[in-house]
């Protein structure tokens, strides 16, 4: 099957995005796979899908799949990238649009220089929400906020590490480290992220406090690994800096790839404001294999 795509990043995460405004290429998980792959495909961390409104007052839909090949339900970096795309495809002249994703909508606005501020919505703290199973367990408190003990497997050895769990309509663990560089993201990474009391998996966030307003931040992600940036990872870091009273409520985030701002009042209620930067890097089309 022959795809037009796009190909994107924001702040080096980056993506495949597929315009599927006037009908859908009904691809499988291992087409999205392949599609992401960096050696036999064009390679990316996620592939959005840009599809029609679903409702009056909704603009578009975004549709995301993990480089695994999963659907998920929210890519912070992907919003930025979307507004920019669907303006330069013609498929809208709007500045803000108004998308649907699996967890709610979205505002991704287009700024005058050139950046992108996205209304990503409230924060969750209900722990059924993210999910996570806490049962046995005793949270610590910290702040406003409890952070929960997670021993590793194979690692029961060692103290357990003290996440904080958030939704951004995605679910993140984010721990506390004093250096991300020497963190071990490649080691725990995979074994936060596997954890079984995570029953839909997890994203892994190691946060460096370097002030009030800056943090520096390493995310290891569901179904990617880790990326150079990762924009529902900066928003759920700052948020839990917030509530373990370490942040103020606008931050500057500096990852691998970029450096993001998010803010956020506080407010339990009160939506997470993400900007950043979006690119576009070429456009090409690539067969894709039917028998995948
Ligand atoms: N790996 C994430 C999806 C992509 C999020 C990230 N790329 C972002 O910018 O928010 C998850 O499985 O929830």
């Amino acid at each position: 099957m022959r795809i037009k795509f796009t190909k994107m990043q924001g702040a080096g995460n980056d993506f495949v995005m597929l315009d599927e405004t006037r009908g859908q290429y009904g691809l499988s998980s291992a087409q999205y796979r392949f599609l992401a792959d960096r050696h036999f495909g064009v390679g990316a961390d996620q592939i959005l899908s840009v599809r029609p409104s679903p409702s009056p007052g909704i603009d578009f839909e975004y549709v995301i799949h993990n480089c695994d090949g999963g659907e998920v339900e929210q890519c912070g970096n992907g919003a930025r990238c979307f507004v920019r795309f669907v303006r330069e495809q013609g498929l809208t002249n709007k500045l803000l649009v108004r998308v649907k994703t699996l967890s709610g909508v979205i505002e991704p606005c287009m700024q005058p220089d050139g950046r992108v501020t996205v209304n990503m919505g409230a924060p969750v703290f209900e722990l059924a929400q993210l999910p996570f199973d806490g049962s046995g367990l005793s949270p610590m408190l910290v702040g406003q906020w409890e952070q929960w003990p997670l021993a590793l497997e194979g690692r029961e050895s060692e103290a357990a590490m003290a996440v904080a769990l958030v939704s951004m309509g995605n679910p993140h663990a984010v721990q506390v480290v004093a250096d991300v560089d020497s963190a071990a993201v490649a080691g725990s990474g995979p074994l936060i992220e596997n954890h079984p009391r995570f029953a839909r998996r997890v994203n892994a966030g190691y946060m460096q406090i370097v002030s009030p307003s800056q943090i520096r931040l390493r995310v290891y992600e569901r179904g990617a690994g880790e990326t150079l940036a990762c924009g529902t990872g900066a928003c759920a870091a700052v948020v839990a800096g917030i509530r373990l009273g370490l942040l103020e409520p606008q931050v500057d985030v500096q990852m691998r790839g970029g450096e993001l701002t998010v803010a956020w009042s506080g407010q339990a209620n009160a939506p997470v404001l993400l900007t950043g930067p979006a690119t576009t890097v070429f456009e090409s089309e690539i067969d894709v294999p039917d028998d995948l």
